[in-house]
């Protein structure tokens, strides 16, 4: 049997970070950030909606979205957020469902779904276990605003778009605590999949 594993936290907790360490024991890992870029390319449904609503101002010259403006306007506004979610998310979610049951077909012991709003957007049915990626307000402001080079005030306004990070830690089947090193991550790791009695 295929376990599906939901891995979700907050915005840099560390998701990339363990999805990275499942891919190197051979669990697929299926991306929602990823998925999220390549449904809204030029030639796909969601763009020409995504055009409609925010108009030619959040695109490229050469066409494409520009993701920094979008998300200038979406992280600021709970409005426009949502809208934007109602267009993104069905795409997103259906080619998840499909690359899902895929690898489920290919027997592998668990595959994941690494997606940033498990909860918030109530998917939790679609996975056999959730397991969160923690880590205190402070390291994860302190590695968002590094990460990407950030104010202080856009990264909360990040932070801010999502459920709290213990609010979810709560409602996990696992947690990993990401406050430490990447090791001692990568340890947790091993002992909620011996658990899961998930061997690869
Ligand atoms: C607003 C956009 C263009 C900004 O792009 P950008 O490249 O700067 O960020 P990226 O997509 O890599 O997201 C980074 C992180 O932001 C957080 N985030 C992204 N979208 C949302 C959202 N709608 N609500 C709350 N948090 C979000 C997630 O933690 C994500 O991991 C982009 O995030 C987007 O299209 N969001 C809507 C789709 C979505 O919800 N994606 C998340 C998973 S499906
Ligand atoms: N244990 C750790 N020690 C030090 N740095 C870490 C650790 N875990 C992650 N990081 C760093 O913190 C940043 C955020 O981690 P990562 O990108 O994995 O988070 P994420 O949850 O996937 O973020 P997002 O929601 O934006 O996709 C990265 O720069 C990463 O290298």
């Amino acid at each position: 049997m295929t376990v599906v594993v939901g891995l979700t936290g907050s915005i840099a907790s560390g998701k990339s970070t363990v999805s990275n360490m499942f891919r190197n024991l051979n669990i697929p890992v299926i991306d929602a950030d990823q998925l999220s870029r390549e449904v809204v390319e030029p030639e796909q449904p969601a763009y020409e909606k995504i055009v409609r609503l925010f108009g030619e101002e959040v695109l490229h010259d050469d066409g494409a979205i520009n993701r920094k403006k979008l998300g200038k306007i979406i992280f600021g506004n709970k409005e426009k957020r949502k809208a934007l979610n109602e267009i993104v998310h069905p795409e997103v979610r259906k080619e998840m469902v499909h690359r899902r049951d895929f690898y489920k077909t290919q027997q592998y012991p668990a595959v994941v779904w690494d997606i940033p709003l498990l909860f918030e957007s109530n998917l939790t049915s679609y996975v056999d276990r959730t397991l969160v990626v923690y880590v205190d307000e402070e390291t994860q402001l302190k590695r968002l605003m590094e990460r990407d080079q950030s104010s202080r005030e856009d990264a909360e306004q990040r932070i801010n778009s999502q459920m709290s990070l213990n609010e979810k830690a709560e409602m996990a089947d696992a947690v990993i605590d990401n406050n430490g090193t990447v090791d001692e991550s990568f340890e947790q790791l091993k002992s909620i999949l011996a658990k899961w009695n998930i061997v690869y």
